[in-house]
């Protein structure tokens, strides 16, 4: 396991002990998604759909992938954890998606959003406006997506400009920072037990629940060399989300991407055997390695 000896404030051993208490539940979330492969429904983008199921099933879940509202709602019934990402839309989404929304939180159904694109498009604009009345549970996106996001439901003092660049991030992870611990504050709010998290995506990943924020260094830098990177790692997050309280989830199936990057990276000639790598060591990393990762708590 990892030194903390990062945690230098006045509560020294007391947030040691959360850490170590972290680190646990960690390693038990991914212990539990390899012992019970629970099923996260996915409502996915058509470039990476491929990917993110294929994710799912290595880090040890099952996955399933539905569009139509009643199709969407009957599987959400027997998943676990559900994930709802606006890549790519069709002109059905707009009025499919607010419906679905609002009834898997009618259920009390948990779910993972990737606002993919955040700030581009009237259509994209109008769904993930509608997702302020009835949201998820976690958010898992870059951080220019994170800005948009909490532009958009009003969370900021004033509005923080930051330029749509497509799906790739423009922001740097520490920008996100405030406006991901108000989107989780946000979040917490209609939860089931007030529980929720944002997780940032970048060179540095950044996990919070509103109150503590967690950084993760490492990674590779050929995730942004493979499309699906951020859309699988929300696809894994509900598979984690099925077992796991929304903090947890967020952090393992972060840890675990960048642990598995970090292997793949060793091994891989170029894009497309990083790829390969990366499922394959998404599959083998372990609980251990996972939960022992540096976490910089502040
Ligand atoms: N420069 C980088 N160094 C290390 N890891 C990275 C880097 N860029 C992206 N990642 C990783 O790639 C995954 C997807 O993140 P990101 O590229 O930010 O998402 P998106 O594809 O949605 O923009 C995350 O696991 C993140 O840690
Ligand atoms: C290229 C592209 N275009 C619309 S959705 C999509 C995939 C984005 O994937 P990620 O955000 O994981 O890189
Ligand atoms: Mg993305």
């Amino acid at each position: 396991m990892s030194d903390d000896s990062h945690v230098h404030c006045g509560t020294q051993t007391s947030q040691s002990n959360d850490l170590a208490e972290l680190r646990e539940a960690i390693a038990q979330a991914v212990r539990d998604v390899k012992a019970k492969t629970p099923l996260a429904q996915s409502f996915t983008n058509f470039v990476t759909i491929n990917l993110v199921a294929n994710a799912q099933l290595a880090a040890g879940g099952t996955a399933a992938m539905s569009f139509l509202p009643d199709d969407v709602i009957e599987t959400a019934k027997i998943a676990g954890a559900n994930y709802i990402n606006v890549g790519t839309l069709l002109p059905f989404y707009k009025d499919a998606l607010p419906t679905i929304a609002q009834r898997l939180n009618y259920l009390g159904k948990p779910w993972v959003l990737d606002p993919v694109a955040a700030g581009i498009g009237k259509t994209r604009t109008a769904i993930l406006q509608s997702f302020k009345a009835a949201p998820p549970t976690v958010i898992r996106a870059n951080a220019s997506e994170v800005i948009a996001l909490a532009n958009m439901w009003g969370l900021l003092d004033a509005d923080k400009k930051s330029r749509p660049a497509g799906v790739e991030s423009v922001d740097e992870v520490d920008a996100a920072i405030e406006p991901a611990k108000l989107l989780a504050r946000f979040l917490a709010q209609s939860a089931p037990n007030h529980q929720a998290a944002v997780a940032v995506s970048g060179k540095i990943d950044l996990v919070t629940d509103g109150k503590h924020v967690y950084r993760l260094p490492g990674g590779s830098a050929m995730m942004a060399k493979i499309t699906g990177a951020g859309c699988s790692l929300g696809g894994v997050t509900a598979t984690y989300l099925a077992i796991a309280e929304p903090l947890i989830a967020a952090l393992a199936a972060s840890l675990l991407y960048d642990r598995a990057a970090e292997v793949a990276e060793a091994e891989a000639k170029g894009p497309g055997s990083f790829q390969v790598a990366f499922l394959d060591a998404l599959w083998n990393v372990t609980a251990e390695q996972v939960a022992g990762s540096e976490i910089l708590a502040q």
